[in-house]
C-alpha cells in the first residue's frame, strides 16, 4: 500500500514484510531487479506486479534519505557534505556557481581560467541524451500510477518508462544512483503556489533542470461506485490538490474532514483498496479508471485554468541555446549591505531581463541574524534564500554579466539550469 499519511510524517509503508535493513547488496538487487522488470512498469500502465519491488527499492532509497536527513537538514552542496556549505557561498570560481564563466562567450564550458579542474565540455548529445541503457528513457516521478506527475512525464517526454516514487527526495535519488534518467517534478500551481518541498530539494541535490513543462489539472471527486455524495464524512488527496478544490468542496456542501496523503491517484487506490465506503478521493479521470472509482463530480478544481508547472531534472545539465526561448533557474543568498534584494533584481532589469518567479525560502544554514544595538535591543532578521526564474539562456551574454553583477551582491549563487520554455498551446480543459 502506499504512504498514505500526512506528507510531512516520514512514514514508509512500502517497506512492509522484510522487516531487516536490507544490505548492500540486497539493495543493488532490488534495484537491478526493479529497474529490469520495465514490463509492468511501462508508461502508462504501470500498475503491475513489479511494483511491489520497485516500492521496496524506493523504500530503500527513501530509508537512505531519512538517514542522510537526520543529523542536519542543510544543503548537501555536493562538495562534501553540509558543513561545506560556506565554501561553495564564497564565490570561489565560475564551477562553484555552476556559472558560463564570462570569457567564454562561444559557450563553451570548458575554458580554464584557473588552474582547477574544470567541468567536462559538453557534446551535442548533452542536448538530448540517449539513455545510457539504450532503451526507453525511464522517467521517476512522485505518486503512483494516474497521478498528474505521470502525465506530467508522459507529456514531458512521450513513450517514457515513468517511475513511480514515494518521496519527492526519492525521486531525486532515483536520477542520481542512475535508476532513472529524469526526474520530472511539480514546482509550482497557479492556484496552490509554490511546492516548497521541492525548491528545498533543488538546493539540496545537485541535478540540473533541463525542461519545464506546464501541465493542465481537471480535478474529480472520485467514491466507490454507489457511494453518495452524503454518505461522505471525509475528502482525501494531495495538499496541493486539496488547495486547489478547497472552495468548491465548501460550495458542494462537502463540509467534512479534509486529509493530505501522498499524492492525488494514491488517495483513489486507498479508497479501493480498503473498500472505505464514507471518503472520496480528489484525483484525475484517469485514477478513476485505474482504481475502479465513479466521478461523483468532474472539474472540481476552484478555477478552470488550473495549471501545474513540472521541472525535468537530469544529472548533466544541458546546452544553453538562443534559437528559442529560454529560461534560468537561480539561487543566492543575500550578501553584506542594503538593498541587496533591490540591486540583484536590477541587474536583470537593467539589461531588459524579464523576471518570470521570485520564491523565498528559510536559509538552513543560517536561519537568523541577530542585530544587536545597545539603545534599542535586538532586531531578529530572518534569513532566506531566493530562487529567481528569469527569461533568458546562459547562452546569452545580457545573462550572464547580469550573473556576473548579481555575484557582486550575494553570497551564494547557484544556477539550476537553464533550459527551453514550454511553449506548447493552451489548452486548459483537461490535464489527465
Ligand atoms: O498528487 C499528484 O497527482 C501529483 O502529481 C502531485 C501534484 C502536486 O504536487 O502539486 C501535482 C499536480 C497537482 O497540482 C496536484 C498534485
Amino acid at each position: 500500500m502506499h504512504a498514505i499519511a500526512p506528507p510531512s510524517s516520514n512514514n514508509f509503508n512500502c517497506f512492509t514484510g522484510t522487516g531487516t535493513r536490507p544490505t548492500l547488496a540486497r539493495v543493488r538487487r532490488r534495484v537491478i531487479q526493479s529497474v529490469y522488470r520495465s514490463d509492468a512498469l511501462n508508461f502508462p500502465n504501470g500498475v503491475g506486479l513489479s511494483r511491489a519491488d520497485w516500492q521496496s527499492t524506493c523504500a530503500i532509497l527513501a530509508s537512505k534519505v531519512v538517514s542522510k536527513e537526520q543529523p542536519t537538514d542543510k544543503p548537501d552542496t555536493g562538495s562534501g557534505g553540509a558543513d561545506h556549505f560556506p565554501a561553495v557561498n564564497g564565490h570561489k570560481s565560475a564551477i562553484d556557481l555552476d556559472l558560463v564563466p564570462i570569457e567564454t562567450v562561444d559557450n563553451s564550458m570548458s575554458s580554464t581560467s584557473n588552474n582547477k579542474p574544470q567541468p567536462k565540455p559538453l557534446t551535442i548529445t548533452d542536448l538530448s541524451p540517449a539513455p545510457m541503457h539504450g532503451s526507453q528513457l525511464r522517467v521517476a516521478y512522485q505518486g503512483v500510477p494516474a497521478a498528474y506527475s505521470e502525465a506530467a512525464a508522459g507529456k514531458a517526454y512521450p513513450n517514457c518508462e515513468a517511475i513511480p516514487c514515494d518521496q519527492f527526495e526519492v525521486a531525486f535519488q532515483a536520477v542520481e544512483l542512475w535508476i532513472a534518467d529524469r526526474a520530472v517534478l511539480p514546482i509550482e500551481n497557479s492556484l496552490g503556489g509554490s511546492i516548497h518541498r521541492n525548491y528545498d530539494l533543488l538546493l539540496r541535490h545537485r541535478l540540473h533542470i533541463v525542461g519545464e513543462v506546464q501541465l493542465p489539472v481537471h480535478h474529480c471527486l472520485l467514491a466507490l461506485p454507489g457511494v453518495r455524495k452524503e454518505y461522505l464524512n471525509r475528502v482525501i488527496s494531495h495538499p496541493q490538490a486539496l488547495a486547489q478544490c478547497e472552495l468548491t468542496l465548501t460550495k458542494l456542501g462537502l463540509n467534512v474532514a479534509r486529509e493530505a496523503v501522498d499524492d492525488t491517484a494514491g488517495a483513489a487506490e486507498f479508497i479501493a483498496a480498503n473498500n472505505l465506503r464514507d471518503t472520496a478521493a480528489i484525483a484525475s479521470a484517469r485514477a478513476a479508471d485505474l482504481y475502479g472509482l465513479n466521478i461523483l463530480e468532474d472539474g472540481i478544481q476552484d478555477d478552470s485554468s488550473n495549471v501545474t508547472r513540472f521541472v525535468m531534472l537530469a544529472r548533466e545539465p544541458i546546452i544553453p541555446r538562443t534559437d528559442r526561448p529560454f529560461k534560468t533557474s537561480i539561487v543566492f543568498a543575500h550578501g553584506k549591505g542594503t538593498s541587496v534584494l533591490f540591486k540583484v533584481l536590477s541587474a536583470f532589469a537593467f539589461r531588459n531581463i524579464s523576471l518570470t518567479k521570485i520564491e523565498s525560502r528559510p536559509h538552513r544554514n543560517r536561519p537568523i541574524r541577530l542585530v544587536d544595538d545597545a539603545n534599542v535591543g535586538t532586531a531578529k532578521h530572518f534569513e532566506y534564500m531566493f530562487y529567481v526564474d528569469f527569461e533568458a539562456s546562459m547562452a546569452e551574454v545580457r545573462a550572464q554579466n547580469a550573473l556576473a553583477e548579481v555575484q557582486e551582491f550575494t553570497s551564494f549563487l547557484r544556477v539550476l539550469g537553464s533550459y527551453p520554455m514550454d511553449m506548447t498551446p493552451w489548452c486548459p480543459s483537461r490535464g489527465e
